[in-house]
C-alpha cells in the first residue's frame, strides 16, 4: 500500500480523534490532582514549550522499525525502570549510553544486522503501580508513581501529586536529550574509537577477554574497509539513538501532541517511540484511545492474561491499515509462563497476517521479592525467557525482532546471578532503583552476548 493511501485511510479511522478524546474513556493509573486550575495552567504552559523530538526523526525510526519487522535490523530498547530527577546527571547519562552502545556493538557484530538503538530515557518518569497506596508502620499514603507525579519519600507532602512536576520532567528530559545528542554528535559513538565508550570495569569483567577480542576485530575490519575504499568512512562516526517511554500520564502526553507543518497528522513530540504498559492496555481505555490517533511508532506490552482475540482487537485499534513499522508488541510473560502463553498469540497474529514487530521484555514477568524484602530478578530467569522466546518464535514461524530491558551503566546490585553470581547478601551493597531492579552493566553485556550465542545456534 502506498504511504499516501495508508495516510488517507488512517485519517478516516481517526476522524473522531483529538489529542484530548482520551478524556471520555476510563483512564487507569492516573493521579488525581487536587487542584484542577493548577493542572490546567501547567498544561497550557507545557503546550507552549518546545518539543523534545521532531516528526522527521520519528518517521525515520518508523522506517527502521519496519526494517526490523522484516529481519533486516534488530531492536535494542533499554534503560531505567524509572528515571529520577536526582539522577539526571552527566555520569548516569553517559554510563547508560556507553552500556547501550557496547551492547549494540556486540549485537551488530554477532547478528550481522544493524541495530535500532532506543533508550528508555529522556522521559521515563511515570510509573504504574500494583497498589494505589503503601502502608508503613501503620501509616498509609498514596504510592510513589514516578518523579513526574510525586516523590518517593514517605511523607504526605512528598506523595501528593503535583502537576508542576510535569514542567520539571519536560526540562530534565530536554537536558538528557541534549547531552545524549551532543555526545553522539561529538564522536562519542565513533566506531573508529570504541575505546571511548569503555567503562572502567571492562578490564576486570568476566567478559573482558571476549569483549576486547571483538573490539579489536571490529577495529581491523574498519581499517580494512577504509584501506579498500581509500578514504575514512564518515558513516562510522556516528549512530542514530532514539528515545522511548511509557506514555502513561496522558495530561503530559496530550500537551506534547502537535500537528507539524509539512507532515500529515498528529505527533507526540515528547518522545520517538511511546509505549502502553500492561496495566493500561484495555481496549476501551483512555490509553488506547490516545495512542490510536498519533503517528509515532507505538508499542504495547502484552502480559500473560491477554487472549489471542483481545490481541487482534488491540492490533486493529492501533494499526488498522497494517502500516509497516507502526506497531511493536512487547511480550512480558515470565520464564515460567512464556512457553504456555506465547504460542497461541504468535499463531493468531501470523494467521491473520498482521504486520507487527515482536519484542521480548524479559524483565517484568520475572520480578520476585527476597526474604529480606528486596524486589529483585534472577539473571537465570531473564536469560531463560529470552532463550525460550527465540525458540518459540522459531517454532511458530514468526520473528523475534528485538529485546526490551531494564538496565543501568552503574555498578548496582539489584538483580541476582550473572557471571559474578550476585547473591541476596550482595543486594544490600548497592540497591538504588526506586521501582524495579535493573541489570547492571556486566549483566547487561552478558545478555547481549547470550542473544548472539542463541541466535547463532538457531541460524
Ligand atoms: O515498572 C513496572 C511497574 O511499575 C512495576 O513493576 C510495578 O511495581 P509494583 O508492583 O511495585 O507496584
Ligand atoms: C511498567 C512496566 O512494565 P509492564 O507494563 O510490562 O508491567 C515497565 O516497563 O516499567
Ligand atoms: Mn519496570
Amino acid at each position: 500500500m502506498s504511504t499516501a493511501h495508508a495516510t488517507a485511510i488512517s485519517a478516516s479511522h481517526t476522524s473522531d480523534w483529538t489529542p484530548s478524546s482520551w478524556r471520555d474513556k476510563p483512564a487507569l493509573q492516573m493521579p488525581t490532582y487536587p487542584d484542577a486550575d493548577e493542572l490546567a495552567a501547567t498544561q497550557a504552559e507545557l503546550r507552549a514549550l518546545p518539543p523534545l523530538v521532531t516528526s522527521r526523526e520519528i518517521l525515520s525510526l518508523k522506517q527502521q522499525l519496519a526494517e526490523a519487522q522484516e529481519g533486516e535490523r534488530f531492536l535494542l530498547q533499554g534503560g531505567d525502570c524509572a528515571e529520577t530527577f536526582a539522577e539526571c546527571n552527566s555520569d548516569v547519562i553517559s554510563n547508560r549510553l556507553k552500556v547501550l552502545l557496547q551492547m549494540s556493538l556486540v549485537l551488530v557484530h554477532g547478528l550481522k544486522v544493524p541495530v535500532v538503538r532506543v533508550g528508555r530515557f529522556a522521559g521515563q518518569y511515570a510509573k504504574p503501580r500494583s497498589a494505589d497506596t503503601e502502608t508503613r508502620d501503620g501509616v498509609t499514603l498514596p504510592s510513589y508513581r514516578g518523579d513526574i507525579v510525586n516523590s518517593p519519600e514517605f511523607t504526605e507532602q512528598a506523595r501528593r501529586p503535583d502537576p508542576r512536576r510535569m514542567i520539571k520532567a519536560h526540562a530534565r528530559s530536554a537536558m538528557t536529550m541534549n547531552f545524549v545528542r551532543s555526545l553522539i554528535d561529538g564522536g562519542f559513538a565513533d566506531l573508529h574509537h570504541p575505546e571511548y565508550w569503555g567503562l572502567g570495569w571492562v578490564s576486570q569483567s568476566p567478559h573482558a577477554a571476549d569483549y576486547q577480542k571483538m573490539v579489536a576485530g571490529i577495529g581491523d575490519a574498519v581499517r580494512f574497509m577504509e584501506t579498500l575504499a581509500g578514504r575514512r568512512m564518515q558513516s562510522l562516526n556516528r549512530v542514530d539513538f532514539y528515545t522511548s517511554h511509557e506514555a502513561l500520564l496522558l495530561h503530559y502526553e496530550e500537551a506534547q501532541t502537535r500537528q507539524v507543518p509539512r507532515a500529515d497528522g498528529w505527533f507526540n513530540l515528547s518522545t520517538h517511540f511511546p509505549w502502553i504498559g500492561m496495566r493500561t492496555a484495555a481496549l476501551d481505555g483512555a490509553h488506547l484511545e490516545y495512542f490510536r490517533g498519533i503517528r509515532n511508532p507505538v508499542a504495547v506490552k502484552v502480559g500473560p492474561s491477554v487472549t489471542p482475540d483481545q490481541l487482534l482487537r488491540v492490533i486493529d485499534a492501533l494499526n488498522p491499515d497494517d502500516e509497516p513499522g507502526r506497531l511493536g508488541l512487547i511480550h512480558r510473560m515470565g520464564a515460567e509462563h512464556i512457553a504456555d502463553k506465547l504460542p497461541s498469540l504468535l499463531d493468531a497474529v501470523k494467521r491473520e497476517g498482521r504486520r507487527v514487530l515482536w519484542v521480548c521484555d524479559a524483565m517484568h514477568g520475572n520480578t520476585e521479592s527476597t526474604s529480606n524484602g528486596y524486589k529483585t530478578r534472577q539473571f537465570k530467569n531473564i536469560r531463560s525467557e529470552i532463550e525460550q522466546a527465540f525458540d518459540l518464535h522459531e517454532a511458530a514461524g514468526t520473528r523475534l525482532g528485538g529485546v526490551h530491558l531494564e538496565l543501568t551503566g552503574e555498578n548496582v546490585t539489584e538483580c541476582l546471578g550473572g557471571a559474578r553470581q550476585l547473591t541476596e547478601v550482595d543486594l544490600q551493597r548497592d540497591y538504588r532503583t526506586t521501582v524495579d531492579p535493573r541489570l547492571n552493566y556486566e549483566q547487561a553485556l552478558e545478555i547481549a552476548m547470550l542473544i548472539v550465542r542463541k541466535r547463532g545456534q538457531l541460524a
